[in-house]
């Protein structure tokens, strides 16, 4: 067709794929062209500015129908999450969407536009935060994490494929759901909060305040009757390394993981509860943390780690600025600042993004099937 207006005249169901902070000028120009009586959605990972879009400039005989996959490309959808969010529809037309999208063999869950939102800040928005901030630090100590026998084997593997994961993707879709996004903004914020909190108790070596409040944190968030089984094993992860593991493992005081365990805990989130709609992302971000606080003497040996150990400083140093700086730029809700600096760590990262999707796809595949499993 030479021209959405012709698609919407057209079709029967319309599903917008239009990033987030374009989709109220999109709806704007093509919208009023919307065949009588049809259906339409979006995909984005926000959704106050998708249906505020389509409420604005549809014409009121048209069905809203929206849905998000919780899982990027690369991704069997099979058994994914698929949230789909009736706004404004009749059963039929429902059922029309339902229907159409069962091709995708996803399981569908059923939420408003208020509770997906607020979840997808839960889930996603934080735990891109944490992995932003890990490529920041590592672009601005001008490391490759997986030339240096601390990253590697294990969760460190996870935490280097992610990331680069999500820096081989497109800035629009992390830059959407962190700023349009209100409740994200608070979540990112606190991250950064917990990263700055302990990583000055370190500094200053106070070991029973650091360690009072790493349990404390843990205490709340991992209760004895959650996530009994851990998600993830070292046996599994080794398997996915960019690098060649280490005779002897080094120690890690896994700061992400302690401030990401500290910012639930502060904010009150159990984030067992999300599951139904958790994106692998964050089941991996979930799975490591939970390896970590799972295992009473690894903790230990993070806790020492971080108090004695000088080895760390610059790498938690960097660390430290990049959530904040992050949070920032996410809290002046600047499209261009948040571009400019994903894409700078993008180019950096750039050479080995074929090799880390690859295993990055690998190693999600796996741990799907096995959680599956169990
Ligand atoms: O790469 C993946 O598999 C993802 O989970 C991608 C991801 C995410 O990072 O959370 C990205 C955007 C979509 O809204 C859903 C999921």
């Amino acid at each position: 067709m030479p021209n959405g207006h012709l698609v919407s005249r057209a079709s029967d169901y319309i599903i917008y794929s239009v990033e987030a902070k374009n989709i109220d000028a999109v709806v704007e120009t093509f919208g009023p062209s919307t065949k009588l009586g049809a259906i339409v959605g979006g995909q984005t990972s926000c959704k106050a500015p998708e249906i505020t879009a389509f409420e604005k400039h549809l014409p009121k005989d048209v069905s809203i129908v929206s849905c998000h996959s919780l899982h990027g490309p690369g991704v069997d959808p099979r058994g994914q999450p698929l949230v789909l969010i009736r706004h404004r529809a009749s059963d039929a037309d429902f059922a029309f969407v339902e229907r159409a999208l069962s091709c995708l063999n996803s399981k569908h869950v059923y939420l408003t536009r208020q509770q997906h939102d607020r979840i997808t800040a839960d889930t996603q928005a934080v735990t891109h935060a944490a992995f932003l901030s890990m490529g920041a630090a590592w672009s601005a100590n001008n490391q490759f994490p997986w030339e240096s026998p601390r990253y590697i084997g294990g969760i460190e593997n996870v935490k280097i494929n992610v990331t680069l994961r999500i820096y081989a993707n497109k800035w629009h879709v992390y830059a959407g759901l962190a700023i349009l996004n209100p409740d994200a903004q608070k979540q990112i914020k606190q991250y950064a909060e917990s990263v700055t909190e302990l990583f000055k108790l370190m500094l200053a070596g106070q070991r029973e305040e650091f360690s009072n409040r790493i349990h404390a944190a843990g205490k709340a968030v991992f209760k004895d009757d959650r996530g009994k089984d851990l998600l993830l094993r070292d046996e599994v992860l080794d398997r996915f390394s960019l690098g060649t593991i280490p005779e002897k493992r080094l120690k890690n005081n896994h700061l992400s993981l302690l401030a990401m365990v500290d910012c639930w805990w502060k904010l009150g989130i159990v984030p067992y509860d999300h599951m139904i709609c958790s994106t692998p992302l964050f089941r991996m971000w979930l799975g490591i943390t939970e390896y970590l606080f799972r295992n009473p003497a690894l903790l230990e040996e993070c806790i020492d780690t971080a108090i004695t150990d000088n080895t760390f400083r610059a790498d938690d140093l960097e660390f430290t600025f990049a959530a904040r700086d992050w949070s920032s730029r996410v809290s002046l809700g600047h499209f261009d600042g948040y571009r400019e600096k994903f894409e700078q760590i993008q180019n950096y990262f750039a050479p080995r993004f074929p090799e880390a999707t690859r295993l990055g796809n690998e190693m999600i595949k796996t741990i799907l099937e096995k959680t599956r499993e169990d």
